[in-house]
This record gives structure tokens, sequence and C-alpha cells, in this order.
């Protein structure tokens, strides 16, 4: 575990430095107890002016220890918060980087506590209980080599006496360990219960159902009570079999003193010397039994971070720059492309398509056809299983994530905002761009008037998720953070599908603005956005069924004509109360 947890730890030198000090603490820690032998020997004899040089060398040598101890606890403290920091860094890199339909509830929770508890319980971990362990274990071997230098025997019992300490620490460990790895499978579902617990707050509250002991939350949380039982019923036997190794130990070193005594090799003051020093021998036993539910619970959040960390994240290249751009490559190509959710069935299958800059693809079909995954696949959300995914001629896999987020504007379906101003909301997108510059971007997306209705203007926080904004105001955000990004490739997947028509044709106007300058691909459902593409792509099953522009797909009088008719029929039908009534409204919005 030690040599796991030091992985995480980069400053070789800080390593160095902690082994020295561990190494000095134990034997300066050693020497003290060693010292009460000759210290006591001389004490209790018949010129107990002897002990003089003895009480000078343990006073150094407590000094000693004193330094000695600090510096130690010093290193142990900055590897502690280096290992929070590690653990932080790394586990936050792979959340970013793994693939979307990968960030499950249960790797979210994972993640959750990995930052909120496994980073500072490494940290005290080590510093609290590991270091300071490590350093009275190997004191107390080098004790057990100076009773071996006093007498052969005593050696061996206190080398049986480590044997039987340790096996008992290792079958508390082990008791303590498969409780705690309940307790935890318990404690990450409910972890993840409360999360869909939140979001699926309006669902339920629709349905009026309480949470009682038979919801998925009840029942997680009687699953946590029952682990909880055992983890603490679990402490119990083991701390019972660590003390009773411990006193047979010290029952054991007593009786070689005394048999050692009587055959005279040993004085008196000599036996009662040696069973102080038996005494402190087997102290740090006892302290480690203490500390062994805390061990577990370290050991516990080690191996939660490195599952976490065992997940495969997007591959990314090992350099930091993007590819060089094929002279005259389209700025999208997907090229045969397959893909399909991990356990799932194929959603798209030989996908192909050409986003030329300048030039709007629009893909449509109906529901569940597979837009939003050929969306996914171009701003490299997740990779397909077969074909390739080009951006300006180079494989996406070939661009580090942040060259390939510069070069990737999005506005899809789910925004999510931060509990952040407005303003630095849609600053995510170009994180140097200035407030002018923000505000801009926020004015052509139409947010102004949503801003003279907000009580802090562009600095209100807009709660979490965006709480505080309706759905449209969110798209708004969402495009206003298109605009700032001014990618190359811009993907749009139903933009403005909750803003009424006319904030509609300002967003439609603010995106095509600069249209010669990249390529888009749009998701559409809105007529005028189909009309006006160069090409349309018609997905059906996860295949492209039909391609073309919207003249030639009209003309060939297939699946597309026909999904446009209905669309066109539908536009111009409104609810009622006696039903469905033909209104004159526009087929184009
Ligand atoms: N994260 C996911 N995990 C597993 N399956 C998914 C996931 N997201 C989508 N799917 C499945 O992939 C298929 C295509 O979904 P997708 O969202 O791409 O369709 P769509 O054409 O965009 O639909 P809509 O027009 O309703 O938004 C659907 O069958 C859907 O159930």
């Amino acid at each position: 575990m030690i040599g796991t947890l030091l992985r995480f730890v980069d400053d070789r030198a800080l390593l160095r430095r902690f082994r020295l000090l561990m190494a000095a603490s134990a034997a300066v820690r050693a020497a003290t107890v060693l010292t009460l032998f000759p210290l006591l020997r001389e004490l209790l004899s018949d010129e107990p002016s002897g002990a003089w040089p003895w009480i000078g060398l343990l006073a150094v040598l407590v000094l000693a220890s004193w330094v000695v101890d600090v510096r130690y606890a010093r290193a142990s403290f900055a590897i502690g918060f280096m290992l929070l920091r590690s653990v932080e860094q790394r586990v936050l890199h792979r959340f970013e980087r793994l693939a979307i339909p990968d960030v499950t509830p249960a790797i979210a929770s994972a993640t959750q506590r990995a930052l909120t508890a496994a980073g500072q319980e490494l940290c005290s971990g080590f510093a609290y209980v590991i270091a300071p362990l490590l350093a009275t274990l190997v004191a107390t071997v080098l004790i057990g080599i100076g009773l071996a230098v006093v007498s052969p025997w005593l050696g061996l019992v206190a080398l049986v006496s480590l044997v039987a300490l340790s096996l008992a620490m290792a079958v508390s460990g082990t008791l303590i360990r498969r409780a705690e790895g309940a307790y935890d499978a318990a404690s990450s579902d409910v972890g993840e219960r409360i999360v869909e617990f939140a979001q699926a707050q309006r669902a339920l509250r629709a349905s009026g159902r309480p949470v009682d002991e038979d919801s998925a939350l009840g029942r997680a949380l009687g699953r946590q009570r029952r682990a909880t039982r055992r983890l603490l019923g679990m402490a119990l036997p083991g701390t019972l079999l660590f003390a009773l190794a411990g006193q047979a130990a010290l029952a054991g070193l007593a009786v070689v003193a005394i048999a050692l005594s009587r055959d005279g090799s040993l004085s008196g003051p000599e036996v009662v010397a040696l069973v102080v020093v038996s005494v402190r021998f087997l102290e740090p036993f006892f302290t480690a039994a203490g500390l062994s539910a805390t061990l577990e619970v370290t050991r516990g959040s080690l191996q939660r971070v490195e599952q976490l960390l065992a997940t495969s994240p997007l591959p990314e290249p090992a350099g930091e720059e993007a590819p060089a751009a094929v002279p005259g490559a389209p700025t999208l190509e997907l090229r045969a492309v397959d893909f399909a959710y991990p356990s799932g069935p194929p959603v798209l299958r030989g996908i192909d398509l050409v986003a030329q800059r300048g030039r709007t693809v629009a893909v449509v079909g109906p529901s569940g056809s597979g837009k939003s995954t050929l969306l996914s696949l171009a701003a490299r959300l997740v990779d397909p299983q077969a074909g390739e995914v080009l951006l300006d001629g180079a494989p996406a896999r070939a661009y580090p994530l942040e060259a390939l987020s510069a070069r990737v504007g999005a506005v899809l379906q789910d925004v999510y905002l931060l509990d952040a101003p407005l303003l630095e909301n849609i600053r995510l997108a170009r994180p140097e761009a200035s407030d002018d510059e923000v505000r801009a971007a926020g004015a052509a997306a139409q947010l102004e008037e949503v801003v003279e209705r907000l009580p802090d203007g562009w600095r209100t926080r807009v709660g979490e998720g965006g709480a505080l904004l309706s759905g449209g105001e969110r798209q708004r955000v969402s495009i206003a953070r298109a605009l700032l990004k001014r990618a190359p490739l811009l993907l749009l997947d139903e933009a403005t599908s909750a803003v009424d028509a006319l904030t509609e044709r300002a967003l439609v106007d603010a995106l095509q603005a600069d249209a010669a300058e990249r390529a888009t691909v749009v998701v559409a459902h809105r007529l005028g956005t189909i009309a006006d593409a160069d090409e349309i792509l018609f997905v059906d099953g996860g295949t492209v069924v039909e391609r073309g522009t919207h003249a030639e797909l009209l003309a060939a009088d297939g699946r597309f004509a026909a999904y446009w008719r209905q669309r066109e029929s539908a536009a111009s039908w409104t609810l009622s109360g006696d039903g469905p009534a033909r209104v004159g409204a526009s087929a184009r919005c």
C-alpha cells in the first residue's frame, strides 16, 4: 500500500528525505529504548552513580528524537499534501477525458467521493497514521535486534512475538477490509441514488412518491445501515485477537527474562530493566491495533482512487501540438463510421459525412435515428468502433483535448450552466476573451433583454445548472458561447428548439453572420433550417438513407420528401379543445 501511495508523489528529493528521516527517527527511538536497559541496570545496582553517563546519553537521544521527529512529521505532511493534490489532479484529468457514455452515475459518484473524501483520507492517513507507524515498526525491529544481542533467547521470543502480532494485525485488517468493502459499495450506491433523487425531483413530486423503505433510495440507505453495523462489529474480533497476542508476547518475554535470571545469566536489576524494555518493545503494536481501522480506511480510499484511475479515457496523443491540417481537406469528415454505446446495439453504421468551410450540412431523421450521436462523434465526445473522424484531414484522435476543443463549437441538446455569473458562463468558451467580447457574443445571442431582468445584470449567478434561467434562455447562453468561440466547426443540435419564432430568427442570423468562415453541421427539425442547408443527410435506423440538396431530395420523392410533407402538414396544425384544427401557419420558421 505504501509503495502504491508513494507512486502519487513525483518529488523524488522529498521522498529521499522522508526515507532518511524515517530511518533516523526509528534508529533514535530504538536507541532511546535500548539505553533504558544499561541505565536501569546501573540505577538498581549497588553503584547507582554508574547510571549518570547513561542518563546523559538518554538526554541527548531524547533531544535528537525531538529534532528528527519534528522534521519527519514535516516531511510526512508535505507528502500527505502532495498526495492530496496529485489525487485531485489525476482524478479530474481522467474524468475530463472519459467518453461521455462512460460518465455513469457510478463514476460520477466515485469521482465525487475521491475529490471530497478520498484525497483528504489519504493525506491525513499518511501523515497521521502511516508515517508514524512506519517509523515505530522499524524501531521495534531494531529493539528486537537489541534484545537478541542481550540474549539470543530473548531475540527469538521477540521474533515470534513480532510474527504473532503481525498475523493478528493481518487478520484484524482482513476482517475490517471486508466489512469496509461492503460499506463502501453500499455508500456508493447511496451516493448514486441521491444524485438520481435530486435530478428526478420534478418527476417524483409530480407522481407523489415519498421516500420510504421500498424506494430505491430507502433500500440503499437500509443496505448502508446494515453495512455500518457490520463494519463496527468487525473491529471487535481483530482488536481482541490483537490484545491476546500482545499479552502472550509480553508473558513470553517476561518468562525468558526470569529464566535467564534463575540460571544466573541476568541479574535482578537486569530482569527489571528487560521487562521495561519489553513493554516499550510491544507498545507500538498496541498503537498499531488502535490505528488499524484508520489504516483500512486509508487502504479503501486508495483502492477506490486506483479503480477510478483504471477506467480507460479517450486515447490522446502524447504531445500538446495539434496535427498539421491537410491542405484542401474538409473541416470535418466522417468516413464509414460505426458506433454503439457500451454494451448496446449498433446506433450508427457506415456513416459518411463531409462538412466544408462555408457550407452547412443538415442531419434530419426520425427520433432515435442517431442524429445527436453523430454530432457527439464529430465533437469527439465518443469514439467510433470502426471508421474515422477527421478534422482538417487529421484523425480527431490525433488532437490533444484542448486543441480539439478549440476547433469545435457546439450547441447541444442538454445545455448545462455552472453556478457562476452569466458573463463567466459565456466566457467558458474562450477564457481569454475580454468582457466586451463576451457581452457582444451575449447580445448577438439575444441575451440583453434577459440581462435587463436579472438582478445583477451580466454578473448575476445563474444557479446550479442554470436553474434561474428558462430552457430557451439557457439555449441562448449556449449559442453565445459558440459565437464567442468562433471555432472553424460549428455543431448545432436543435439549438433553438426552446425559443420563440422571433428570437429564433435573430439567433439564426447571428449564427449565420460569419458562416462563410466555418463548416456547420446542424441537427434540424425546423423546416427553414433544413431548406437552407447546402446538403441534407436523411438518417434512419443509424444509416444515411438519402443525401442531397433540398431540391434534389424533394425531386427524388423518397423518404425525405415524405418526411418533409409530413412536417409541413404538422406545422400548419394546432391543438384546440375539439382536436387538431388546421390554421394558416407558415411552414417556414
Ligand atoms: N448515452 C447513451 N447510452 C446508450 N444508448 C444511448 C445513449 N444515448 C443515446 N442512446 C441510444 O442511441 C440511439 C440514438 O440516439 P440519438 O440521441 O442519437 O438519436 P436522435 O436521432 O438524436 O434522437 P432525437 O431526435 O429524439 O434527439 C437511441 O436508440 C438511444 O436510445
